[in-house]
């Protein structure tokens, strides 16, 4: 896992650097530039060899500075690089202003306005420089017009316009959203698409999240310019904290690799347990007709490792459940008072209610299993799909029900149903930066549930009562579009009864599950149908060394 940012953060953490005596700000913008200049390099490595052409743009503010020391470290490379520059220079920030007198030094700047076609024909990259970390408000016309001007090629006999780099973050996205400043309802659009995002320190919230995270063409780097050490929890400690405002000290870890491979040793099973070392998931199946649903959950289940999984059907789905499963138990369970009796069984310790259940069986049955199982030491309960929708007219009835074991796991419309007012917060248009982001959202409604809620996506958000949060970015290097089929969601909330079966905490189960669920998706590749989600899980438990 690692340390994600919010515009905020990183200030203080450079500001406590720089007021330590550690580095100075100018120390810092010429690391942030040389990062930005070998990330070029790296992507396109036919660049290092030869001079080249650059057009730069920058910005009042420090993003602009990284900007004028990018066109100097490329210009001493031989290349011939063309500055644009928005606002008075005499007007930048201290580094900012130093670095654009040293750029004048090299070569000329004008203004953003002057821009033409002529300007980017021999130009191997354009670098955006304008706004970073500081966008608090729709980005001003000239500056969008020269954006979509940069990005846009003038007519079909044109040559394609440059690659766009982006220093920190595009500029018109606000760092801790992902989302667009001035965006509208029709979906945030971006100003421009970047190949290439080079970031300092840590990558921040916002490049995690829709609609930044959502190019499967744009690369992102995360270069290190000497602050790296403060980040990993950093703002904890005493002298970041005094540049920070507390109540924005919460953390947002992104899920990957190092992090689940501890858990690795979790997922193992341990070679003196026998089955019920493992726990017993309870799925419960939909009538006769809409039962796959279920038994994809119980198949996720089972293969994450849980020693016995049940899946508790309607009478008229028995026969239809009973010739498709083998490993996986099957029980009868029509209605309330059957449910309750089957949960008298304290070895079933985890359930999951939703996938193909409907609404009018979920309005009947989760009042059963969150009774059944709120005083219990080791329960968890997941509500998927129906058992949410089934509360769409009064979700306070549920959530005065819900407890500390349970998982909630919406995708966005069933979200909607259940958090309306956060829900359309999240889609109104963000005027002013930080916006309202996905992980507000989903903290504000892990607190208003009082449990841990998954909400899905390409950014799946997870977040618990504590107010910690955590992305599963399907994004970048992790891109899987293929999960976006029927039924990769029942998959989904049977790792998490899975997990919770083996007694993994409620936000580490969701933490574990989403991850792995991508995993598997990213270790089939193309072609991938929900069936082939669970089947997969065994190579990636291998490639995990479980
Ligand atoms: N703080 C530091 O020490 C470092 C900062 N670095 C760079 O500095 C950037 C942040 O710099 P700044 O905080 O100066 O902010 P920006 O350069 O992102 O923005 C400049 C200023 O423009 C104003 N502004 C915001 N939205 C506007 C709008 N829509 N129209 C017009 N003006 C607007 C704000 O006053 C803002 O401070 C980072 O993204 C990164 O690129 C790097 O050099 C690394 C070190
Ligand atoms: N484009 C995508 N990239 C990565 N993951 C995705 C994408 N689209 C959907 N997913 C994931 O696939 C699952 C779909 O769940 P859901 O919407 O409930 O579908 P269903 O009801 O068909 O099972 C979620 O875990 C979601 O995060
Ligand atoms: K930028």
């Amino acid at each position: 896992m690692s340390e994600l940012v919010t515009a905020a953060q990183m200030r203080a953490i450079e500001q406590a650097a720089i007021s330590s005596g550690k580095v100075t700000g100018l120390a810092l913008m010429e690391r942030a530039g040389q990062g930005v200049v070998q990330a070029i390099c790296e992507t396109w490595p036919e660049l290092t060899i030869g001079a080249h052409g650059a057009v730069v743009l920058c910005g009042p503010g420090n993003n602009g500075g990284d900007g004028y020391v990018v066109a100097r470290l490329l210009a001493a490379r031989g290349w011939s690089v063309a500055v644009f520059a928005y606002g008075d220079p005499a007007r930048l920030p201290p580094d900012a202003r130093a670095n654009y007198e040293r750029w004048c030094r090299v070569g000329g700047c004008a203004p953003l306005t002057a821009l033409d076609d002529s300007t980017f024909s021999d130009a191997a990259v354009t670098v955006d420089a304008l706004f970073g970390t500081g966008l608090t408000r729709p980005l001003p016309s000239e500056v969008l017009n020269a954006l979509m001007f940069a990005s846009t090629r003038p007519n079909a006999a044109a040559p394609q316009r440059p690659p766009i780099v982006a220093v920190d973050i595009a500029s018109g996205v606000d760092a801790d959203s992902g989302r667009v400043i001035g965006g509208d309802e029709q979906g945030d659009e971006l100003p421009y698409w970047p190949a290439l995002t080079v970031t300092f320190g840590a990558a921040k919230v916002g490049h995690m999240l829709l609609p930044h995270a959502g190019d499967t063409r744009h690369k992102l780097v995360v270069a290190p310019i000497g602050v790296e050490d403060d980040i990993a929890r950093a703002y904890l400690t005493w002298n970041v904290v005094e540049h920070l405002d507390l109540a924005a000290v919460r953390h947002i870890d992104l899920l990957g690799r190092p992090d689940i491979s501890l858990q690795a040793l979790e997922l193992a099973k341990d070679v003196a347990s026998h089955k019920f070392g493992h726990g017993h998931a309870v799925i419960l199946s939909g009538p006769a007709g809409r039962t796959g649903a279920a038994r994809l959950a119980a198949r996720a289940a089972l293969r994450v490792g849980a020693g016995l999984v049940t899946v508790a059907a309607p009478r008229d789905a028995m026969a239809e459940n009973a010739a498709q499963l083998t490993a996986i138990m099957l029980r009868e369970a029509e209605g309330a008072a059957a449910l309750a009796d089957l949960l008298r069984d304290k070895r079933l310790n985890a359930i999951c209610l939703g996938p193909g259940l409907g609404q009018a069986r979920a309005r009947d049955l989760v009042p059963v299993a969150l009774d059944a199982t709120r005083d219990r030491d080791v329960s968890g309960v997941v509500l998927d799909a129906d058992a949410l929708s089934a509360f769409a007219d009064d979700p306070v009835d549920l959530f005065t029900m819900l407890h500390d074991g349970c998982v909630l796991t919406p995708h966005a419309g069933e979200f909607a149903r259940l958090f309306p007012d956060l829900s359309a917060r999240l889609n109104a248009p963000a005027m002013t930066g930080p916006a309202y982001s996905k992980v507000d959202a989903a903290r504000d409604a892990a607190e208003r549930a009082g449990c841990t809620v998954l909400l899905k996506g390409s950014d799946t958000v997870i977040a618990d009562e504590t107010g910690d949060a955590a992305i599963n970015a399907a994004c970048y290097d992790r891109a899987a579009p293929w999960l976006a089929t029927a039924g990769s969601g029942d998959v989904l909330a049977g790792l998490v009864t899975g997990l919770l079966a083996r007694g993994y905490a409620p936000v580490t189960a969701a933490e574990t599950a989403a991850w792995l669920h991508t995993e598997a998706a990213l270790s089939f590749g193309p072609g991938l149908i929900a069936e082939d989600l669970p089947e997969e899980l065994p190579k990636v438990f291998r490639a995990l060394g479980v």
